[in-house]
């Protein structure tokens, strides 16, 4: 591992830690070796001194096993089925692997909602900082028996990205199947090769991440990638490494290089503006010409009405919305100044048109930057 990674997991106190399903089943139950392992390491970072948190996967795999479906159930009734059976098996495990080392776990299941918005993800941080206070390590998951689709993270890779950003983590480690991030889905491309260190999620990669999950996974590479750019946009590094490894986490603290470590950018992104980029729900699209495209990704100006073509969705004044270019990629997220209607009113206008047109105004800016995160790099 070179200097500056050595550093950074030196002076890391806090970090999240999420382990998948792949690496966690085996033979169609739970691998208990790799939940006593990764427990067996977490404690003695605990008691190293770190803050550890856990999100780990394995409900509906635990399920599966436990009433003998034989394979990941393709409905959703049968997987929030199959999760309910396994998460209490699943937590009950680890509360015995992490009690050997005199600790003490707590079960926290979420849904979207809970984070998406604001005040409840304030309470959901509150909640974790008071158990790593008490030295209580959080296990967390989706609550998977009751998510439905408006209310679901989908996956644990962006789940954990949330929660490092949420706590201010220094750290988030990624446990999985293989061994990081490859320049092809290996199990096609045996020629494919890892790749030890990103800098920037570059197109090459995100086409290399493409590939489907493992039998037991969801998302596979492309959600660990989504993770990945919130993890490194917000300032804090990211690894993939190989859950089964034995001592994969204990050897990284160590300073012994493995997987594929994602750099940050260097400035870490407030807390608030994480929430906006990364875990606020949206609620429509304002689509931007191209000056505007520069304006606020070049030169990270506010949104002016002059600068908007289209506005979709129906919002209120101070929801989040997706800003996105003409060919409709999302450049970033904001709080918007204006309801839709208004939007909708205004767009094109300049500034001084906005009164008349709307008979009053409060704003300039649709959204100032103070309230917008750009998550694309400038060219
Ligand atoms: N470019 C790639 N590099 C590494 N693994 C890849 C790549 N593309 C696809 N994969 C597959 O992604 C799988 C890991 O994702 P997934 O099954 O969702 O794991 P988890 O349950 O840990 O989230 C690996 O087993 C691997 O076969
Ligand atoms: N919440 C689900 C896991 C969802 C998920 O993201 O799985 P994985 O890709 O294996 O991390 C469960 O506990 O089975």
């Amino acid at each position: 591992m070179d200097k500056d990674q050595k550093r950074l997991f030196d002076s890391a106190r806090r970090v999240v830690v999420k382990v998948g399903s792949g690496v966690l089943s085996f033979n169609g139950g739970i691998n208990h070796n790799v939940v006593a392992s990764i427990s067996r390491q977490m404690a003695a970072l605990t008691q190293g001194g770190r803050e550890m948190i856990l999100v780990s996967s394995g409900a509906v795999a635990a399920g599966v096993a436990k009433v003998a479906l034989g394979r990941r159930p393709a409905s959703m009734p049968e997987k929030q089925a199959a999760a309910a059976v396994g998460q209490a098996g699943l937590i009950l495990e680890y509360e015995l692997r992490f009690a050997e080392a005199g600790l003490k776990v707590a079960q926290v299941l979420l849904t979207r909602n809970d984070l998406s918005h604001r005040g409840r993800y304030l309470n959901a941080r509150n909640t974790l900082n008071t158990l790593l206070a008490w030295g209580v390590v959080p296990i967390i998951n989706e609550n998977d028996t009751v998510v439905t689709d408006e209310i679901r993270f989908g996956d644990n890779d962006n789940l954990s990205a949330m929660i490092a950003l949420l706590l201010d983590a220094d750290l988030l480690i990624n446990l999985t199947d293989i061994d990081g991030l490859y320049d092809g889905d290996p199990r096609t491309n045996p020629d494919a090769k890892r790749l030890e260190v990103v800098e920037k999620i570059t197109p090459a990669i995100e086409a290399s991440a493409k590939g489907r999950p493992g039998a037991m996974g969801t998302g596979g590479m492309w959600t660990k990638i989504e993770a990945a750019k919130k993890s490194m946009a917000s300032g804090v590094p990211m690894v993939i490494a190989c859950g089964s490894r034995p001592k994969v986490l204990t050897d990284l603290f160590e300073g012994i290089a493995q997987g594929t470590f994602f750099v940050p950018r260097a400035d870490k992104l407030g807390s608030r503006k994480r929430w906006i980029g990364f875990t606020s729900q949206t609620f429509g699209e304002v689509t931007v010409d191209d000056g505007a495209v520069k304006a606020l990704v070049e030169r990270g100006k506010s949104l002016l009405p002059s600068g908007i073509l289209d506005v979709s969705g129906a919002f209120d004044v101070g929801a989040a919305v997706a800003v996105c270019d003409a060919r409709g990629n999302e450049l970033g997220r904001g709080l918007t100044n204006f309801k839709a209607e208004d939007i909708r009113a205004i767009k094109g206008l300049k500034t001084d048109q906005i009164a008349d047109c709307l008979g009053s105004k409060e704003y300039d800016e649709v959204i100032h930057r103070d309230n917008l995160v750009v998550t694309v790099a400038a060219p």
